[in-house]
């Protein structure tokens, strides 16, 4: 057979211009929540808070949900700054999530009462604590595990089964990158967020029949009050590894969440290392989109090879800083050679 340029050059034009019809045709469209009640928990910091002032000026009833009193009053200040009408709703309430189911069940009942039925349930609240396995202590992990999958269970279990019959509703679960690969010293931080990633895709699955999207973000290091915290205690070998995915803005990372959300995308992740990591990670997600999923089906082949690269480097860096650690305990404190 002869080899012809003008057939490659064909099929090249007609999948330029079916992607640039996905692109600029086929976008879905967002929904609006103007009006509607929005409730955002760990809404009083960092991407929390980011999402809650989105959502004030897409002129929705906003409620923010964290424990500190302080920091709620300060975020719903920052939420009146943008507030789009006078009778739009925002306020906050103090509740530990990952505590009490039926303490959670009452507050989101009482707010609904006041406001109106619960739209969309944005599940930010979370927290890390970063360390090796035996270092992270067992009262730290059952920490951990109440907030970051608790606290979004007890909310989710709340709002669901009202969505479904009214055919209507939006969730966001906020995992991580870290659900994606184990990386050094996330192990039980990993296995919350996996937890979450977990149940989004369930929930994904059993809600869509019933007019319900949910929408998994996966952020990697975003510029928070939480990552500052988080920095104080982690390895090393984490701070060198999970820096290789870059740090985000948190009113980024919120604005790209939001809008997932209200299009029904299922992942939200921000930045091509995320894209790259979520591709490798995430074989199975409902990832959206024909195209997307014939460029992943595409590029994963000579991906997994660089996936092999990449944890070559990872071990590297683990050798490297064991390495040092090592030197410093000698009392030389001079970073040893390789013999
Ligand atoms: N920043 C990052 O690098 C990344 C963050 N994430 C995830 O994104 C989410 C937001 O993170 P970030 O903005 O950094 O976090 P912040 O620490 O800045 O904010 C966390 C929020 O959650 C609230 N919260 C914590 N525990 C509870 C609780 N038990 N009940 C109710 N509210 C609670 C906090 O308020 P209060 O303490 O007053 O209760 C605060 O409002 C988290 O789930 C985090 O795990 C994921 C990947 C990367
Ligand atoms: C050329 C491409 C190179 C790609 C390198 C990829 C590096 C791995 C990125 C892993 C990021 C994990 C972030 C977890 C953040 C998180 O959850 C914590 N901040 C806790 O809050």
């Amino acid at each position: 057979m002869e080899f012809s340029w003008d057939v490659i050059a064909c099929l090249g034009l007609a999948v330029l211009v079916h992607v640039l019809v996905y692109i600029f045709v086929m976008q879905k469209r967002a929904r609006s929540i103007d009006g509607r009640h929005v409730v955002v928990t760990g809404g009083s910091s960092g991407i929390g808070v980011c999402l809650a002032i989105e959502c004030v000026t897409k002129g929705a009833h906003v409620t923010i949900i964290a424990r500190d009193e302080k920091k709620l009053k300060s975020a719903v200040d920052r939420m009146e700054l943008v507030r789009q009408r006078p009778d739009q709703k925002l306020q906050y309430r103090s509740l530990d999530i990952g505590g009490d189911y039926e303490e959670v069940a009452r507050v989101l009942a009482e707010t609904e009462a006041t406001v109106g039925p619960i739209y969309a349930l944005l599940n930010c609240a979370g927290m890390a604590i970063c360390g090796v396995f035996e270092d992270v202590s067992v009262r730290d992990v059952h920490k951990l595990m109440n907030v970051n999958f608790f606290g979004s269970y007890n909310c989710t279990r709340h709002v669901l089964s009202r969505m479904k019959s009214a055919r209507e509703g939006i969730i966001v679960f906020t995992s991580s990158q870290a659900a994606m690969f184990g990386i050094y010293g996330y192990g039980p931080y990993a296995a919350s967020k996996y937890a979450l990633r977990a149940m989004a895709e369930t929930i994904a699955m059993e809600s869509r029949e019933h007019g319900v999207s949910v929408t998994l973000a996966l952020p990697c290091d975003t510029n928070t009050p939480g990552f500052e915290e988080e920095e104080k205690s982690k390895p090393r070998e984490t701070k060198i590894i999970s820096g290789g995915g870059g740090l985000l803005k948190p009113e980024d990372m919120a604005k790209a969440i939001l809008q997932d959300a209200l299009k029904g995308n299922f992942v939200s992740i921000v930045g091509a290392e995320s894209w790259l990591i979520t591709m490798l990670g995430g074989g199975l997600l409902p990832w959206d989109g024909f195209f997307t999923n014939l460029l992943h089906a595409l590029v994963i082949g000579p991906l997994r090879l660089f996936a092999y690269g990449l944890h070559k480097y990872f071990n590297s860096i683990i050798r490297k800083c064991a390495k040092e650690e090592r030197a410093s305990k000698n009392g030389s404190g001079d970073k040893v050679e390789a013999k």
